[in-house]
């Protein structure tokens, strides 16, 4: 999907005020676990990815991200919070300099040292992702917290292509890649709020939800993340990618619902 407009945080976008005027549903936002709202009509998620859709890897400058043919409904979202279906177009993750921090949502402020998420937008609504970006009900993003842990098997096809797209806007092939194997094994669980994109144009369109249980990977696996650069290669001075998070944002009186007791 052409997530190409992500502006690398030097843009002049990020010098200026970073909440949208006005904007009062920017993300991410601390969750505190005893406000959420248990909402009963809340279903499981109905993932259905096909890893053929799979397109390539690469480094925007800001993240690396795994992009999937969007041109048509073979891997999509639907069920949980959401009325329509959902088309999977990109995931991507957020990561600190250490273990100590790097998520972009928190639990009761704790914070996780990454954050998966998974881009679907409405396929119901619109034909193309740039036009739903701009809409209320236009994204999906499904967050997943990273621990540190156990080395995650399925995540090591993707840390072993990474050093190929070490500098900013490098790309490489990658196929036959399924992200269902990076949700956790409970996907019934999760919170879910509507809030926005945490980089600009940072629109108020997205559906967050928010996986109760996290995913381990290694601290080696991490480490790799680490060593992607935020520069092309071009650039003299090469700065490593970490702390591309942005940091939480007021709730401004919005409900967060749980989908369990
Ligand atoms: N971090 S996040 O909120 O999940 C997020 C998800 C997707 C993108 C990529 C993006 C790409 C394009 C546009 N656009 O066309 O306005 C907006 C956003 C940016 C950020
Ligand atoms: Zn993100």
């Amino acid at each position: 999907c052409s997530s190409k407009y992500v502006l690398s945080p030097m843009h002049p976008m990020w010098q200026g005020p970073l909440a949208v005027p006005g904007g009062d549903r920017q993300s991410p936002i601390d969750i505190v676990v005893r406000k959420s709202i248990f909402d009963g009509e809340l279903k499981p998620l109905v993932t259905s990815y096909d890893p053929h859709t799979c397109q390539q890897i690469w480094n925007n400058g800001y993240s690396f991200l795994v992009e999937y043919d969007d041109t048509t409904d073979k891997s999509t979202l639907k069920g949980g919070p959401l009325k329509d279906k959902f088309r999977l177009c990109q995931f991507h993750f957020h990561w600190g300099e250490t273990n100590a921090w790097g998520s972009e949502h928190t639990l009761d402020r704790k914070l996780f040292p990454a954050e998966l998420h998974l881009v679907h937008w409405n396929s119901d609504k619109y034909s193309l992702f740039e036009e739903a970006v701009m809409e209320d009900n236009g994204l999906a993003v499904i967050g997943v917290f990273l621990k540190v842990g156990k080395r995650h098997e399925g995540l090591q096809k993707l840390v072993d292509a990474l050093p190929a797209i070490r500098h900013k806007d490098s790309v490489v092939e990658f196929n036959r890649f399924d992200p269902a194997c990076l949700l956790p094994t409970n996907t019934d669980n999760y919170w879910t709020y509507h809030g926005s994109l945490t980089t600009p144009p940072l629109t108020e369109s997205v559906t967050w939800i928010i996986m109760r249980q996290h995913i381990e990977v290694s601290h080696d696996q991490l480490a790799v993340f680490r060593s992607l650069l935020f520069t092309s290669a071009e650039e003299e001075v090469q700065r490593s990618m970490v702390n591309n998070f942005r940091v939480q944002q007021p709730l401004r009186g919005r409900t967060v619902r749980s989908s369990f007791i």
